[in-house]
């Protein structure tokens, strides 16, 4: 199977910013109790993510045994979030700027044992106004069926810049609940 995905021929491939930091450097939380990445979301993926050459992203997802979907195997929605959340990544590392999703789209080639640990190497192909055009591709770098030289998911995805006005009809329910108003300068 593969994505009928195509790029648009006005694809503009945005300049790194003068201060990016180089590879290797780490990429902090967008947000504490974010499901992706957050430290402070005790069911969520606790992604990690350096940055990689160029436009590219890296994160680290360890395939805990709550994500299961079929028996031994990660769900694939678990999966697709962690695309989600790394493309996402991907964007602001390279524009400095918040953004949502659009439109997603993931291949998924091997199944992925509980266990694994997956590496997802996530990039920003362009821009066109607000859009950003993202691919991804998942390998097992560690455990059960290991192979650092087979993509065993692919995904891309649009995204749209937005700003931290888009946050503030979410900030009541921060905690899943109506609550006070919070800070959401942080996302
Ligand atoms: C959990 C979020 C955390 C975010 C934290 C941010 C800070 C940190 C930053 C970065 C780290 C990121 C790590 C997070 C990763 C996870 C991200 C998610 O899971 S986000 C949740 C799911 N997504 C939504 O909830 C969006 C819901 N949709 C909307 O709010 C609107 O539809 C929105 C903002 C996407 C667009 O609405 P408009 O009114 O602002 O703008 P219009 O004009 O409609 O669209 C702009 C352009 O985009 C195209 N567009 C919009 N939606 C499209 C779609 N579905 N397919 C194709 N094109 C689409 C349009 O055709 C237009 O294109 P033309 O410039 O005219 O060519």
């Amino acid at each position: 199977m593969s994505s009928t995905w195509t790029l648009p021929d006005d694809l503009v491939v945005p300049e790194l910013p003068a201060d990016h930091p180089g590879p290797g450097a780490p990429i902090p939380q967008h947000w504490g109790r974010c499901f992706g990445c957050g430290d402070d979301q005790p069911s969520g993926l606790k992604m990690d993510f350096v940055i990689g050459e160029g436009l590219e992203v890296i994160g680290r997802l360890e395939v805990a045994n709550r994500f299961q979907g079929g028996p031994g195997f990660i769900h694939g929605g678990i999966l697709m979030t962690a695309f989600d959340e790394a493309q996402g990544m991907a964007c602001s590392a390279a524009l400095r700027a918040a953004v949502v999703t659009g439109h997603f789209e993931t291949d998924f080639a091997r199944p992925i044992p509980l266990g694994s640990v997956l590496e997802i190497r996530a990039r920003v192909e362009g821009t066109v106004r607000r859009k950003v055009y993202t691919s991804a591709d998942a390998r097992i770098v560690d455990g059960p069926l290991a192979d650092p030289e087979v993509v065993v998911a692919s995904s891309s995805g649009l995204f749209v810049t937005v700003g931290h006005e888009h946050f503030e009809k979410g900030r009541r329910f921060a905690d899943g609940l109506p609550g006070p108003d919070r800070d959401v300068s942080a996302f």
